[in-house]
Parts: C-alpha cells; structure tokens; sequence
C-alpha cells in the first residue's frame, strides 16, 4: 500500500498544499516548529479517524479557520482510493472513501494502515501499563475492526459505570442499574482479551526476533500479555472469558462501592517485557529499553504484512536521530519493502541515507528538493 498524493487545507500550519510521494521513501526535513510531524499526524489520521497526538479533532483545524480539509489518494490492492476527512469546530467531522461517506474512524483502516513511531515510542517499556495498552490498542483497532467497536463499547460502559459509582451515595437508586453495565462490560471485555491475546503471541515472536537481531544475539526479550487474574487462559472460548471476567467483577463489588472505581476488567491489562528473563520496565539499561521498544514497534509493521498481506505505511517522527548508529542501521535494514516517511532535522545526515523523494518544509509550506 501506498500513499500517492496529499492535499491539506487550513490544517494545523498549512493553509493549502498538495504534495506527491514517492512509493518507497520519503524523507522530510527541517527546523524544529515547521510542520514536520503535522504532516505525518495528517497520514496518520486518514489511516484510522484518530490523530496520535491531537486531544480533539478541533486541535489540528489552522488556528483562526472554522474547517481543516485532509486528502489522500492512496494505491492498494491495485486499486486507487481517495481518503478524505473533513473537519469542522462547528459541525461533526465527515470522513469519506471515494466521495462516500462513512460512519467511523476504524472504516478508514479498511483502505490503508499506518505503523506511526515517534521518539516517545522509545519510553514504552519504561512507561506504566497505560501506554502498552496505548499501544495494543491502537494497533488493534486499525487491524480488526472488531475490536474497535468492541473498544469503543467499553469506554463508554466503563464512563457510565464509573459515574454510577460516583454518584450512587446521593442517588442509591442508580445501583440498580449496575449489573446491566457490568454484563456489558463483561461482554465487551472478553472481545479485548481475545484479540489481545493473539496479537500478544505474534508479538512476541516477531519482536523477540528483532532483538535478539538488534542486541547482536546478545538478549533474549520476553513478552507476556497480563490480564484480569481470574481468566486462566485468555485464549479459552468467549464464553469462558466472560465466565470468568463476571468471577472477577463479583469478587470485587465491595471494594468497587467504597472506591467508587472500576477495579475490575480488562482496562488493567499489560505487557509484561522481560530481558533475559528479567523485568525490563525495572532492571534493563536504556539501551536495552529502547531495542526492546524498537522491536516491539518494527514487529508490529510485521503483523500487519502477514493480516493484511502488505506492508502497512511507515511513520518515522525523527526517531532516527534518537538512536545510535547500530540501531540507526537496524531501523534502515528493516524497513525495505514498504513505504516510509521520515522526518529528520535540518543537518541530518539521513537525506544523503535513503534514496527517494527529499521534502524541505519551512513555515508549513513544502518544496521538494532535487536528489
Ligand atoms: N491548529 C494549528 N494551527 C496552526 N498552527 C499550528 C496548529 N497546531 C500546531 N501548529 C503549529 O505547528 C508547528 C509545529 O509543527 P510540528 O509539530 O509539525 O513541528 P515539527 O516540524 O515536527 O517540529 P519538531 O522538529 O520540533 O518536532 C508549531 O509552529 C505550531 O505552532
């Protein structure tokens, strides 16, 4: 799959500007503040309906403008689609695929993907369980529409459960209304483990791989999905997962009432990352942390080839320059075969690297230079 054409209108720094790509790689470069990564968080959202920055929608409309107008014209499938999401402060957003509308985010995902890594990236073993689940999240959701509806099902029960715990002291009647959202949440919640769980075993063979590669056969990585303690095998039937998810809830009514707080279900999931058989989030190096999360991500561009059966559009948010020389060329080695975009600063020495097209962005606005 590959993006062919972009067009931006009044969104974040770029007033109008239409760009071609080349079908393997695209390098973009620049000072800090000049629109580098808004370009790729564009990439991002006609991929799925989400921005892997942006709070609200609202946030990436020009400052000043009421509307924000993203196009792209993509091949895959040796087909040509056009992407286009259309967003509004005043009205709801509209997205469409070849001048249709469609209803959600996670439809997008049915044309092209995208794998996006940013410097932050780097943290995701150091970081708490929230940012692992980030990361399942958002892969999945773009992998399976399944289980972005499933997700999207569960943030919701889960807010209305919380408010009802939170308000049930002056309005005792609304306890009534728990075990309603708690059997949703039961439900709901066995889709995530399912999902979770067969995504975590591909990870971890593939980004195992990756490190033991990257380490120069040096350390073994470990990945184990954690989840709610009463489910003994999240690969059992759903059936089985909500059985024991509902176990779980029960034994934990009591201590939900006088915490006011969901205690239970799959929100609480992670990643453990071990090694060498210890725990990486506490024992390992900074090196080691970042091969780890390098590997993690470069996995995941793998398990996209193998779902979807083309590589999914690589998004490299001057990462490069994050890492040291050996890692820098680990990165290169890997990612042939699909399309990428990097951006990088202005005296990088990756422009001269990577063959391909050379975008130079000053104040929003993109030349292309001669390679
Ligand atoms: N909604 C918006 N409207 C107009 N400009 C915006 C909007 N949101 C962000 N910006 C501007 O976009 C610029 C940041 O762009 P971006 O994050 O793409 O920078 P970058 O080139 O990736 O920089 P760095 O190398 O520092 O990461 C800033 O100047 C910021 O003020």
């Amino acid at each position: 799959m590959q993006i062919d054409t972009l067009y931006l209108e009044s969104f974040r720094n770029y007033e109008q500007q239409f760009l071609e790509f080349d079908p393997a790689c695209n390098v973009i470069y620049g000072e800090n503040a000049q629109g580098k990564t808004n370009l790729l968080e564009a990439l991002a959202y006609l991929s799925c309906g989400k921005s892997p920055r942006a709070r609200t929608d609202r946030d990436m409309i020009r400052f000043g403008g009421q509307a924000a107008v993203m196009t792209a014209g993509v091949f895959v499938r040796e087909r040509e689609f056009q992407v286009r999401a259309e967003l509004s402060r005043e009205r709801r957003r509209k997205l469409l695929i070849n001048q249709v509308p469609v209803k959600t985010g996670a439809e997008l995902s049915r044309v092209y993907n995208t794998v996006f890594f940013c410097p932050e990236d780097l943290l995701l073993i150091r970081e708490g369980a929230a940012a692992r689940r980030r990361f399942l999240d958002v892969t999945l959701s773009q992998l399976r529409p399944r289980y972005a509806e499933a997700l999207a099902q569960y943030h919701r029960t889960y807010e209305h459960k919380t408010r009802i715990l939170r308000d049930a002291e002056e309005r005792p009647d609304l306890l009534d209304t728990l075990p309603e959202f708690n059997e949703r949440l039961v439900r709901y919640g066995a889709v995530l483990i399912h999902y979770r769980h067969q995504f975590s075993l591909r990870l971890r063979e593939y980004a195992a791989l990756n490190h033991r590669e990257c380490s120069g056969e040096r350390e073994e990585l470990e990945i184990q999905y954690a989840t709610v303690s009463t489910v003994t095998d999240p690969g059992a039937d759903l059936s089985v997962l909500m059985n024991q998810l509902r176990t779980h809830m029960e034994s934990h009514r009591e201590a939900e009432r006088a915490s006011r707080l969901c205690l239970s279900g799959p929100h609480k999931d992670d990643l453990l990352v071990t090694i060498d058989g210890r725990d990486a989030k506490q024992y390992a190096s900074q090196g080691q942390t970042r091969t780890a999360a390098l590997s993690m991500k470069l996995a995941e561009r793998e398990i996209y080839k193998n779902v979807v059966g083309e590589y999914p559009v690589l998004l490299l948010d001057d990462v490069l320059s994050e890492l040291d020389p050996r890692r820098q060329e680990f990165v290169l080695n890997r990612i042939a075969g699909g399309q990428v975009f990097i951006t990088c600063c202005e005296d990088d020495r990756l422009r001269e690297l990577l063959k391909g097209k050379v975008f130079h962005i000053e104040h929003g606005s993109v030349s292309e230079m001669n390679t």
